[in-house]
């Protein structure tokens, strides 16, 4: 089955913010992280937002839901800044979309060398392919399952409540 891909800005598209303020514009596509990882596997990919994750709001869940609905793949990786990551997949898991959905981000930026973002997406990629329906958070190395994930914005890292 062929994986869909919605990508939303954050910090894994190289969205760079500083109190709320876009600070550059360099930006990079998450089709080009994958292709400079090599990855094989066969998908599909759809940029429907820009935003850093603190400007996401219901309708742009709304509009995150729909996209999903109305694709016809049931793997589905949702690239999202890692702000209100678990807020968009407790928007999603309470939708019970019966859908196979991952979402991950990135700490760094995705345009710096050093970035989280490639191992993140095929961590995430991954994981897809193995899970059973449902809402998951694919970050630090870890697999986390909508009903009990938050994140701990003093060491960034996402923990199981
Ligand atoms: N690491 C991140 O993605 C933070 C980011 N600024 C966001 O969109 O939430």
């Amino acid at each position: 089955m062929r994986t869909h891909i919605i990508s939303t800005g954050g910090t894994i598209e190289g969205l760079d913010y500083e109190n709320l303020n876009q600070k550059q514009t360099t930006t990079v596509a998450i089709d080009d992280i994958l292709s400079n990882a090599r990855v094989a596997l066969k998908y599909t990919i759809e940029k429907i937002l820009n935003k850093d994750s603190r400007f996401i709001n219901d309708d742009d869940r709304e509009l995150i839901a729909e996209k999903i609905k109305s694709n016809d793949s049931d793997k589905i990786l949702l690239t999202h800044g890692t702000i209100t990551m678990v807020e968009t997949a407790q928007f999603l898991g309470r939708l019970a979309l019966n859908k196979t959905i991952v979402l991950t981000g990135a700490f760094i930026l995705g345009t710096k060398k050093n970035t989280d973002a490639p191992f993140n997406l095929g961590f995430a990629l991954s994981a897809l392919q193995i899970l059973e329906p449902g809402v998951y958070i694919a970050m630090n190395g870890t697999i986390f399952n909508w009903v009990n994930v938050k994140k701990n914005n003093q060491n960034n890292r996402f923990e199981s409540i």
